[in-house]
């Protein structure tokens, strides 16, 4: 059995899922793209192969090996993508909520079965149909559960909106003890860089109470400061468009001081060592090319 247990972006990590990237498929049509950063490179003609995208997360798996973190892997689905394993379930506690998934991404939570079969069943959450969710969005910290989402009435409208209202009220209800803490988004399905597809792409908290922001992702400005206050100036590290763009706030913590990241992040990573952290860096540019990152790529199930 697995003894899911999460209840931060940064406590010991002990077991994972980390996607895959072996079996993608042919190169999207510009029509089927889901997110504009992907729409760009099918467009650009620098659509990431797969074999490059497998030798990036072979150096994730190496790092998490060097840490003892036990590593499960989706079973292999033909031609279809499934290296953002974040999204299709997130743990929150002892549960595990699965996500009501873009429809285009559906398929991607039959690949974990093996992993879903070690849990307890009553710890399996799925929420109705209406609740939209996907785990990039929803970070437990603490007391709180933070969740992106997009508040505007054309929701429908965009494709890169993927968590509404009726899953804040959800996660209320599902976990009465928690406050529940909503930021509406900055969405854009054609500019990737006025886009901020999930709340870990514009926010996430790291370790030594510190967070990584970027306060053009936030329609709402009092939504912003409330994170800046409540981590304190002086603790948030903050990004520009162009550093959301390639995806600076998408890291992954091991621990409280050891952080995954992106060999070209030079500044934040820079800021990261000065604030003690140990940083292990990794290539993931290519990986990077379909609007996600590190902890895009990983759905952790227990941390300490
Ligand atoms: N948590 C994340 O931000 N996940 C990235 C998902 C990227 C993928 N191209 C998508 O649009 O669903």
């Amino acid at each position: 059995m697995i003894k899911l247990n999460i209840n931060n972006e940064f406590s010991r990590l002990r077991e994972v899922v980390l996607g895959t990237a072996k079996s993608n498929g042919p190169i999207p049509l510009l029509k089927d793209a889901y997110d504009p950063k992907s729409a760009e490179h099918i467009k650009a003609g620098t659509y990431p192969k797969d074999e490059d995208m497998v030798a990036e997360m072979d150096a994730v798996a190496a790092v998490f090996e060097k840490y003892n973190v036990k590593v499960y892997r989706p079973k292999q689905i033909e031609n279809y993508n499934q290296i953002f394993s974040r999204d299709i379930a997130f743990v929150i506690g002892d549960k595990l909520i699965k996500a009501n998934i873009l429809p285009d991404r559906e398929k991607e939570i039959e690949a974990i079965h093996h992993v879903i079969n070690q849990i307890n069943p009553e710890n399996i959450i799925q929420f109705s149909e209406d609740v939209h969710v996907e785990g990039g969005d929803v970070m437990p910290y603490g007391d709180y559960i933070f969740v992106g989402t997009y508040y505007g009435d054309d929701y429908a409208s965009y494709i890169t909106a993927r968590t509404n209202m009726q899953a804040v009220e959800a996660l209320q209800d599902l976990f009465p003890n928690k406050k529940v803490k909503s930021f509406s988004l900055n969405k854009s399905n054609t500019i990737a860089e006025d886009n901020a597809l999930h709340l870990d792409c514009c926010f996430q908290p790291i370790g030594k109470g510190k967070c990584i922001i970027h306060k053009e992702g936030f329609t709402e400005i009092a939504e912003y400061k409330w994170l800046v206050d409540f981590f304190g100036n002086e603790n948030c590290f903050h990004i520009n468009k162009r550093e959301m763009y390639h995806m600076n706030s998408n890291i992954f913590s091991i621990s409280e001081d050891v952080i995954i990241s992106e060999k070209n992040f030079t500044r934040l990573n820079t800021w990261l060592r000065s604030q003690g952290f140990i940083v292990e860096e990794v290539p993931y540019a290519e990986i990077s090319k379909q609007e996600g990152l590190l902890r895009c790529t990983t759905m952790p199930l227990i941390r300490d």
